[in-house]
């Protein structure tokens, strides 16, 4: 089974440390996107995960750009992390998941799960955003939250992925057959093709 997932959140949050610590393996670029693989056993079934690293851009936070639109179409979960020493970022998020329902209703394409990720647990001493902000906004907006730290922690990252994993299946998406890089590829495509 096979599932595609957008990494989304402003400069500097941790994005990339966490895509690569989890995935450890780079498939390939498409224009300026990066998307990574990574594949587990989950309850005897072998998940493929497709994971688009993307750099944050201010059209993430418009509902009229296509940009986010490709986001929402291509993607079967999200991964929204901010930074807890960062208050705007965690403010980020907030607008992020209005935007992604709000693109998702425009394009009439089912709901898809989202979860929030509050990095740099590390950084205690340097917090700004308290762990019941984002367990509230999770709870206000339907989402997963974890806190964790990806420059130390790897199976904090992995309790992430198969979070949302274990959230796409109950939401019964349709997960589809692996169909590698070449198959990637061709999704990439299909995206992108639609609406130039
Ligand atoms: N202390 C600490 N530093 C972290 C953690 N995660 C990431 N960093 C550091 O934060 C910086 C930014 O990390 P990236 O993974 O490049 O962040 P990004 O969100 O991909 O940033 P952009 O590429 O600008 O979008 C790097 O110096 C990382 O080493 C963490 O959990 N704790």
């Amino acid at each position: 089974m096979e599932s595609n997932i957008v990494v989304m959140g402003t400069e500097s949050v941790g994005k990339s440390l966490t895509v690569r610590l989890l995935t450890r393996r780079f498939i390939g670029e498409y224009g300026d996107i990066s998307i990574y693989g990574h594949s587990f056993v989950l309850d005897g079934r072998e998940i493929t995960l497709n994971v688009w690293d993307s750099h944050y851009s201010e059209q993430d936070l418009s509902v009229e750009t296509s940009l986010l639109e490709k986001k929402v179409q291509w993607a079967d979960g999200f991964v929204l992390v901010y930074s807890i020493c960062d208050r705007a970022s965690f403010n980020t998020v907030s607008r992020l998941i209005q935007t992604i329902k709000s693109t998702r209703d425009c394009l009439n394409t089912d709901k898809v799960p989202i979860v929030i990720v509050g990095n740099k647990r590390d950084l205690h001493h340097r917090r700004t955003v308290a762990s019941e902000e984002g367990r509230l906004l999770a709870l206000k907006s339907d989402c997963l939250f974890y806190e964790v730290s990806a420059a130390e922690n790897y199976h904090s990252v992995l309790v992430v992925f198969h979070g949302l994993v274990d959230r796409m299946k109950d939401a019964k998406l349709t997960m589809k057959r692996p169909s590698g890089f070449k198959g990637i590829v061709k999704s990439m495509s299909a995206v992108f093709a639609r609406r130039r």
